[in-house]
This record gives structure tokens, sequence and C-alpha cells, in this order.
């Protein structure tokens, strides 16, 4: 870590975080967050070159009252999970700000219901990363770049690839210089926020980067809604879908401009032999939400098909209520889906706790069981 790592990280205080959210209210510190830490340190750093953190409180009463130091962070006990939000590669409306609700859930979890039961989940920290967006000219309330020729652009939002995966890579080499996300980790993402999970674990050689971040590699994957084959859907949009084929083409090409080679590149259904240049992947989780109206289940299919030609990895598939964003919005079951996989990075001791109520309706077909270690 660099001084300059030390400052930028030190620059943004920590925040408590309390339960009084959460349906259990106690008002008690559950965590400790810190918000938009720029990971580019020095002048250049821009406003949506930032991530967030959240660290579980430890234990003891009064020591949860106090925020983690600084140099505390490559001692936490237990993994990492490291989440991508969505939005197309364009929404200015979805930020690293879309993981709150799960965050806020699992700190529940893992400082509250867990340690009740005498166990506890290995989670260490949480972070949630913001990324470059691609130029968006017809979003309704905030276009970009500005209707009105005379305001300034602005620059976060005129990426265009590789710049997203330079983001997402950048932000997770700054967090691994801190001593977060060493070792094995989880790395989640939720719709295009997915793509650039896999991207992540492909050779950063494939995005032609001057200077790739180098980065320690996630252990396993959590795609969420996740666009795997966008040439697949463009050229074939599935039943009940086609209408949404002009939006695909249109932010497809605003993110990765119109050679349908380099989309095919950067999607983990049509990348040449991408699992080669993930040693390090053990597991993989495809979840799928019920009633999204925007991303088909062909896209999963897509992908496994993809897999079962050209991998022997585990692959999980898990299903979720509701459409496209209410697994974010919501966050309870993206919080267990985390914590599920979380579980799975130490297989040493795998105890098998059940964690939803029993009137749950994933409950019933087992989908809910967690991997958890002895306190
Ligand atoms: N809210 C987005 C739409 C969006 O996010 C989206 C639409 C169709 C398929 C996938 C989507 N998002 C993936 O990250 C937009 O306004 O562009």
């Amino acid at each position: 870590m660099t001084d300059q790592d030390w400052s930028t990280w030190a620059s943004v205080p920590w925040a408590p975080v309390t339960d009084s959210s959460t349906a259990t209210s106690s008002g008690n510190i559950i965590g400790w967050h810190k918000q938009r830490v720029p990971y580019v340190p020095g002048d250049h750093c821009l406003s949506l070159q930032t991530l967030d953190v959240w660290i579980p409180a430890s234990g003891s009463e009064t020591d949860s009252q106090i925020p983690p130091q600084t140099s505390d962070l490559p001692k936490l006990p237990g993994r990492w999970l490291v989440f991508i939000h969505g939005g197309a590669w364009r929404d200015p409306k979805v930020d690293s700000s879309s993981f709150s609700a799960a965050a806020l859930k699992i700190l529940s979890i893992v400082t509250t219901r867990i340690p009740k039961s005498g166990w506890t989940v290995p989670l260490a920290g949480m972070a949630s990363l913001n990324y470059r967006l691609s130029p968006y000219p017809t979003h309704p309330e905030d276009p970009s770049p500005p209707s009105d020729p005379g305001a300034t652009p602005d620059p976060a939002r005129q990426a265009k690839h590789p710049d997203h995966i330079q983001d997402v890579l950048t932000g997770i080499a700054f967090l691994q210089r801190l001593g977060g996300a060493l070792g094995s980790y989880l790395l989640a993402g939720h719709s295009c926020g997915a793509t650039l999970a896999f991207q992540a674990v492909m050779n950063p050689t494939r995005w032609g980067l001057e200077n790739p971040p180098v980065i320690a590699k996630p252990s396993i994957l959590l795609g969420v809604n996740g666009l795997y084959d966008l040439a697949g859907f463009i050229a074939h949009p599935p039943r009940g879908y086609e209408h949404l084929r002009m939006a695909y083409d249109e932010f497809t090409r605003a993110a990765f401009g119109d050679d349908v080679r380099v989309w095919k590149a950067a999607c983990p259904a049509t990348a040449e032999a991408w699992p080669k240049d993930w040693i390090e992947g053990k597991r993989l989780y495809l979840v799928d939400s019920e009633e999204d109206t925007l991303v088909p289940n062909d896209q999963i299919e897509a992908l496994r098909k993809f897999l079962w030609a050209n991998s022997s990895l585990p692959i999980e598939l898990r299903g979720a209520p509701g459409g496209h964003d209410e697994i974010w919005i919501k966050g309870d079951r993206l919080a267990e889906l985390c914590l599920e996989a979380v579980g799975r990075l130490d297989l040493r001791q795998g105890i098998r706790v059940e964690l939803l109520p029993e009137d749950d309706p994933y409950y019933a077909i087992g989908m809910s069981m967690l991997t958890l270690t002895p306190m």
C-alpha cells in the first residue's frame, strides 16, 4: 500500500450502520460503512471511480461501538465479497448504492441472527464498485451528454469498453492493496455487472489495455440476471423479448462500439476459451429472477452451453422472486445468495444451517442452505 492509497482511504470516514431500518430493530451498531472512496489515487479520479465498503461490527458490545482501524483490513477474520452493479453500462440512476439493501441485510444476519444460533459466517467485509459509464443521450432526466450544448459533459459518462472493466479491475486492485479481498473471495454482479464479473476473471491482456491493473482473482462468481450473450440476443431475441432488441442494440453499441467481434469477446457465453484464464475458479452461481422482463433466461442457457463445452466448473442455479431489479432493491434474496456463496469459499468445515423461516417459498426447495463455520 502506498501513502497515497492510505490517504485516499482515510479521507472518507467510517459511518456506523445500525439495524434501525431492519425488521428486528434495536438501534445497535451492526457494521461500518465508507461511501464513495476514490480508488484512483491522485488528482485524476473521476466521480464514478469510487467504491463503497461495509465491515461487520465485531462481536463484543464495547468493540462494536468503535470504528475499524484503517490498518485492520488485512487482519479482519473471514472472506470478502465484491459487488458490481448493473444498469446496461449507462444508467446514471444505478450505482454502488444498489448493494445497500443487501449489505444491510447481510450485516444484520451475520451480527445478530447467526451468532444467536451459535454459528458465525466467515465474512470479513463487502465492497460495491462504481465504474465509468457510457453515454446515455436519451435518458429522460439526466441525459449524457447534456441536451443543453452549452453544458459541460461529465467525463465519467463517456466510457467505452474496455474503460468499464479497467475501472472494475482498478477498484479491486485498490481494495487488495489495502488488504481487502485477498485470498478466496466472492465476486458478484447484477445484469451488466455480472458480465463485468466474468470479464474480471478473464486475462486482462484480452482488453488491449496498456497497463492492465493486476488483481488476485475471485474463486467464486455469482451472476444475477446477467447479460452473457449480447450478440445472440441482438441477432435472435427470444419470444416475448423482441421489443427489447433496439434497446439492447443501443446500449451495446454505446458500451462496445459497432464491431460484433468485440461484443463476442467481452461476453462469457462467446469469449474464446476464457475458463483457462480462471485457474482460481471453484464454482459459479447463476441466479435468475422469475419475472425478469428485461433479461431472458436464454442468457443463462447460452452460458451453460458454453461452460459444458469449455469447462468442468460446478454451476449452481438459483431462483429469486420478482422482476429484473427487485432482487437488489429489496436485498433479502441477494443477501441470502451472497451468504450461501461466501459460505462455500472455504469448504474445510462444511456445516449446514437453515436460515430461512419455514414459510418462505424457497425453504421448501432447499435453496437456502448455508455453509457456516463454527465459532
Ligand atoms: N435501466 C437501463 C436498462 C437496463 O438496465 C437494462 C435493460 C435491458 C437489459 C438489461 C439491462 N441492464 C443491465 O445491466 C437503461 O435505462 O438503460
